[in-house]
């Protein structure tokens, strides 16, 4: 039988499934980490990806201007990269951006590819304001920041 993907925006019971996701890349210096305080405090904000009712995927959407927002904390489980899941959860995410008349959506990422596959173009960092930059504050990187800016505006 095949598997189900579901994705749905995120509620407190996701919170542990979360923070253990995110804490794996954020050791890896993929993410920034989160505590599952922040987790609750901003869980209104993140979506899940399920198979067959287990959460293997995450992401957010952080709003930075009136119609500006990022794409934050995206990932798959181990085991379940690759198989079409951040495409369903990228869309999903858009979609979500839409309905709160958020057109302009941005991210920083080392995974270019996959985002130009799905719609993103490269851009220079330079053109997001200031405010954009307020959680590099907690990066290790933040002065010597690697990752690339891309965005996707929509219709
Ligand atoms: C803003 C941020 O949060 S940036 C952080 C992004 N997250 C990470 O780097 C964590 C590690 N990576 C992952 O968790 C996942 O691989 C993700 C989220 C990047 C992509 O999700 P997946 O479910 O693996 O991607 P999916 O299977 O939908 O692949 C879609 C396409 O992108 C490509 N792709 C997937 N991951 C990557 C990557 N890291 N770099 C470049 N291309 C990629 C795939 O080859 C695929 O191409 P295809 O359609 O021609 O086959």
């Amino acid at each position: 039988m095949q598997a189900v993907v579901t994705c749905r925006k995120a509620g407190t019971q996701d919170v542990e499934a979360l923070f253990t996701l995110i804490e794996g890349y954020a050791r890896q210096g993929i993410m920034l980490p989160r505590s599952r305080a922040a987790l609750e405090r901003m869980i209104h904000t993140f979506v899940v990806a399920e198979v067959d009712g287990v959460v293997v995927g995450c992401g957010s959407l952080f709003k930075l201007g009136t119609d500006l927002v990022e794409i934050r904390s995206l990932g798959m489980t181990d085991g379940y990269r690759g198989l079409g899941i951040g495409n369903k959860l990228v869309e999903f995410l858009l979609q979500e951006a839409k309905e709160q008349g958020l057109h302009k959506v941005m991210a920083l990422t080392y995974a270019v590819n996959f985002f130009e596959r799905n719609g993103f173009h490269v851009v220079n960092k330079e053109i997001f304001p200031e405010k954009v930059w307020t959680d590099c504050v907690n990066c290790a990187k933040q002065h010597a920041c690697d990752e690339i800016a891309v965005l996707k505006v929509l219709n």
